[in-house]
């Protein structure tokens, strides 16, 4: 039997292309799957679909519970499939069984499960306060902005579409994905399961293909009224360029250096085990990790010791086997880059403590793999110590005082995420409340939990995804004002807006007294707020 092939997502049908492409494991070499590789007319097509279906309003007037019992079923599709769905995540990205399981499948559930949840409880309509002293009543709203797009990365690809995904559907708009050409498996999975829970054809939409042109032409869309990307940096600038166009709405996740503060009083089996957490989880391949660990320079020397020594003991290889703790990274040329930067590392002065550089033996004669590494000696000034690697490697740094490192914290274009570690909990706080990050984790790392919102200050992104406002992001405001006083020609104030002549402008109206005190006061209720 072959592997499979997946095809577009447009309009309800699977749609295939000319041109296909290999699904390759990172790990292994092994033929996992091909997608078709879509290009602009696929795009314009999907937009098209997804446009025709908000225009013929199926969705966005399907009753918000009944959005949200959708989005459920869907839920309880991909848990019946979880061991299935975490396999193929390993597989195509190499992320280990353990984390596919709990993360990249457990988490997304639970995500998609808030996000349905929230569909049912949001104020998509509600009366507005009393708006004395007019006699007006008013309606506040919150309306889908018509086709969103979602555009993901690899590294996480399932719970970032959700993230996307699932709110923009909650609140009634129609979507276009476009998945990362690398790992496009679990977004085409997602897309399957809506259109079998009865997700309207239109709806959603699945474009696969390469970054430019997929990527770069929806998010320069004209129809795409909101793009809601996660990945680098330097592409969501190019995002928010395009958006400018026709100013769509733009919600950005994208890059970190997420400092990890040891206080000098911390537990070191607990910050040991937790600084390899931050720094190495998903291979070492998560936005909000933990890469610069700030330690006091008293106890440097020990830390690095306890990290070089327990680092030593992870198991480095295959994904699918539930004993490997790190597996390998995406591609060759992600390998050539996080190689190239601990070459500049050293050039620039650097020590590579542990590892530094592809493995050999069993196992690692094909795949792409980087050894679990920890450097030293790097200048705060480095480029290992300010750039994104986005691989399994640690930089550690020292500071003199608490106040030396929050600054060394703080200074850096990133700010998703950072951490301190302490056995006091009120100093850990303090030094938390300090930190320039969208998500500080006290003792802990890679907290992502569904009730609280995801994002990151300075160029780390735009907006937050998740969390009780996940909607919002993905809504229109919206008033609607009734006037209850029978028509404007009742309104005293009417002639001074259109125009009544000069010289009464500024004069009340007879029966209204002008002073603040008198407004109130009118026995026909006061209009004089419009004036
Ligand atoms: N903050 C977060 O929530 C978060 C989560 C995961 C990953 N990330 C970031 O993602 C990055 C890793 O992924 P990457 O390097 O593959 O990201 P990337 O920016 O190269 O790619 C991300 C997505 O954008 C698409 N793309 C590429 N060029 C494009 C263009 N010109 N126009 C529109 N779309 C384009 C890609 O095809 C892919 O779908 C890291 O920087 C990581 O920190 C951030």
């Amino acid at each position: 039997m072959g592997v499979p092939h997946h095809p577009l997502f447009i309009a309800g049908r699977w749609v295939d292309t000319a041109d296909r492409y290999d699904l390759r494991s990172p790990a292994t070499g092994e033929l996992v799957a091909t997608a078709a590789r879509g290009g602009i007319t696929h795009v314009d097509q999907a937009v098209d679909a997804a446009a025709a279906a908000h225009a013929a309003g199926d969705w966005r007037r399907t009753p918000p519970a009944e959005r949200a019992a959708l989005l459920h079923r869907v839920a309880d599709r991909l848990q019946a499939r979880l061991p299935e769905l975490a396999a193929l995540q390993s597989r195509e990205n190499g992320a280990t069984i353990r984390v596919s399981t709990a993360l990249h499948l457990g988490l997304s559930i639970a995500h998609l499960r808030y996000l349905a949840d929230l569909a049912g409880s949001y104020a998509f309509e509600r009366p507005g306060p009393a708006m004395d002293p007019l006699p007006t009543a008013g309606l506040l709203r919150r309306e889908p902005l018509g086709v969103v797009a979602a555009i993901v990365p690899w590294n996480i690809p399932l719970l970032v579409t959700i993230w996307k995904v699932a709110p923009a559907l909650a609140a009634g708009n129609t979507v276009v994905l476009k998945p990362d050409e690398h790992a496009p498996l679990l977004p085409l999975e997602l897309a399957a399961e809506f259109a079998a829970a009865g997700l309207p054809a239109g709806v959603l939409n699945v474009v696969t293909g390469d970054g430019d042109p997929v990527g770069a032409h929806l998010a320069a869309h004209p129809t795409v009224r909101k793009v809601a990307f996660t990945g680098s940096t330097e592409v969501g600038r190019a995002i928010l360029r395009a958006a400018a166009g026709t100013v769509k709405r733009v919600t950005l996740e994208l890059g970190g250096k997420g400092p990890n503060i040891i206080l000098a009083d911390a537990d070191l089996p607990l910050v040991v085990d937790g600084a390899l957490y931050a720094a190495l989880a998903n291979n070492g391949q998560a936005c909000e990790a933990g890469t610069r660990l700030l330690v006091p320079a008293a106890r440097q020397a020990e830390i690095v010791e306890a990290l070089v020594d327990r680092a030593k003991g992870l198991r480095l290889g295959d994904p699918l086997d539930p004993a490997t703790d790190v597996g390998p990274v995406i591609s060759a040329g992600q390998r050539d880059r996080i190689l190239g930067r601990l070459a500049a590392a050293r050039a620039e002065g650097a020590t590579i403590a542990l590892g530094g550089a592809t493995p050999t033996g069993p196992g690692f004669d094909v795949g792409y793999w980087v050894e679990p590494t920890v450097v030293t000696g790097a200048a705060a000034t480095a480029r290992i110590a300010r750039e994104e690697v986005f691989g399994p490697v640690l930089t550690v740094l020292s500071y003199d005082s608490v106040d030396e490192a929050v600054a060394l914290a703080n200074d850096s274009d990133y700010g998703l995420s950072a951490g301190v570690w302490s056995a006091d909990e009120a100093r850990a706080l303090d030094v938390a409340r300090r930190l320039d990050a969208g998500m500080v984790y006290v003792n802990d790392w890679h907290v992502i939990h569904p009730a609280y919102p995801f994002g990151g200050t300075k160029q780390s992104g735009l907006g937050r995804e998740g969390g009780p406002d996940a909607l919002d992001a993905y809504t229109e405001q919206k008033i609607i004002t009734l006037d209850r006083a029978g028509g404007l020609a009742n309104r005293p104030a009417f002639g001074l807006v259109l125009g009544a002549p000069p010289e009464g402008l500024g004069a009340p109206p007879a029966g209204l007294d002008a002073s603040p005190a008198g407004l109130g006061a009118s026995p026909e209720g006061n209009h004089g707020g419009l004036r």
